[in-house]
């Protein structure tokens, strides 16, 4: 399995504060990670690093078989892609929905102002028909609900084909519908082989998507546990992470978690 993305000893700080602390890790090619960890544990930071957006402080980040630092990162960044709520708040709100999706090609072809080709936007449309929104197409951006922007931004991040897809907080704000409906389609993509290695940010166990392989948990800038989730993904680890007497419970592949002071 050839490693995606490989942290050894990633140390983040910013004055006093240490963000990521000596946290190693290995992203294979077929890895669909999510990262659990409460407010403030690190976990944008950590997915900044993995996009070669932020550098450590400390420690060794490999990315796509090169060592960040070593190599020119506006070749790096293309070839992985990033949805946040950070960047979805930098997208033109008055830009047509498929414009925002293939305009990710552009950034990284420079083909700014030019015609685009025709195998782009049938790909933008192909992609905007998997994550279920091809009927926004001629929607300008600002105009959609917080779930069909999160939908918007998936396939943008899908568009220029990234050997590795980092979605931070992809079901935070929707409502329960629009949570199952993204875990649902979500799902459909980590369940397919041909999917990039994946990581996605969550608060919330019930948003983990069917296809995640492996857990990663962290709290105060450091791994609590990391592996295979079934192994990882226990009452122990996430009691640990959230400090808290928790219960965790899969169903059909779906994971819920409650406290346990209360109900035992
Ligand atoms: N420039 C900075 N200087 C000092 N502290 C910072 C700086 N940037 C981030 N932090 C702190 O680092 C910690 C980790 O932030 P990060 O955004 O990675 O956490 P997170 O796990 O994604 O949190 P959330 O779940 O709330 O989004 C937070 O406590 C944050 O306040």
């Amino acid at each position: 399995m050839t490693a995606v993305a490989e942290l050894a000893g990633v140390t983040v700080k910013r004055g006093d504060a240490v963000l990521l602390d000596q946290v190693d890790l290995t992203v294979t090619e077929s890895d669909r990670w999510v990262v659990i960890g409460p407010n403030g544990a690190g976990k944008t930071t950590m997915l900044q690093i993995l996009a070669a957006q932020m550098y450590p402080t400390d420690g060794v980040v490999g990315l796509l078989g090169d060592v960040v630092g070593t190599v020119d990162v506006f070749e790096l960044r293309p070839r992985i892609g990033l949805t946040s709520t950070a960047l979805a708040e930098r997208l033109p709100r008055a830009e047509r929905v498929v414009d925002v999706v293939l305009s990710a090609a552009y950034a990284v072809l420079g083909r700014w102002n030019e015609e685009y080709e025709a195998e782009d936007n049938e790909r933008a449309m192909a992609l905007l028909e998997q994550l279920r929104i091809d009927h926004l197409a001629d929607r300008t951006f600002g105009t959609l609900s917080e779930g069909e922007r999160k939908r918007t931004q998936i396939a943008r991040a899908l568009m220029t084909d990234p050997e590795l897809l980092l979605l931070d907080e992809p079901a935070g704000g929707l409502d329960l519908a629009g949570r199952e409906a993204l875990v649902d389609t979500l799902s459909d993509l980590f369940l397919d082989e041909y999917a990039p290695a994946s990581m996605l940010v969550t608060h919330h166990v019930e948003e983990i998507p069917l296809g995640i392989t492996h857990c990663l948990l962290l709290a105060d800038g450091r791994v609590v546990a990391a592996g295979p989730i079934e192994e990882t993904l226990t009452d122990e680890n996430l009691s640990a992470t959230f400090s808290m007497a928790l219960h965790v419970s899969n169903s059909d592949g779906r994971w819920a978690a409650r406290s346990v002071a209360r109900h035992g």
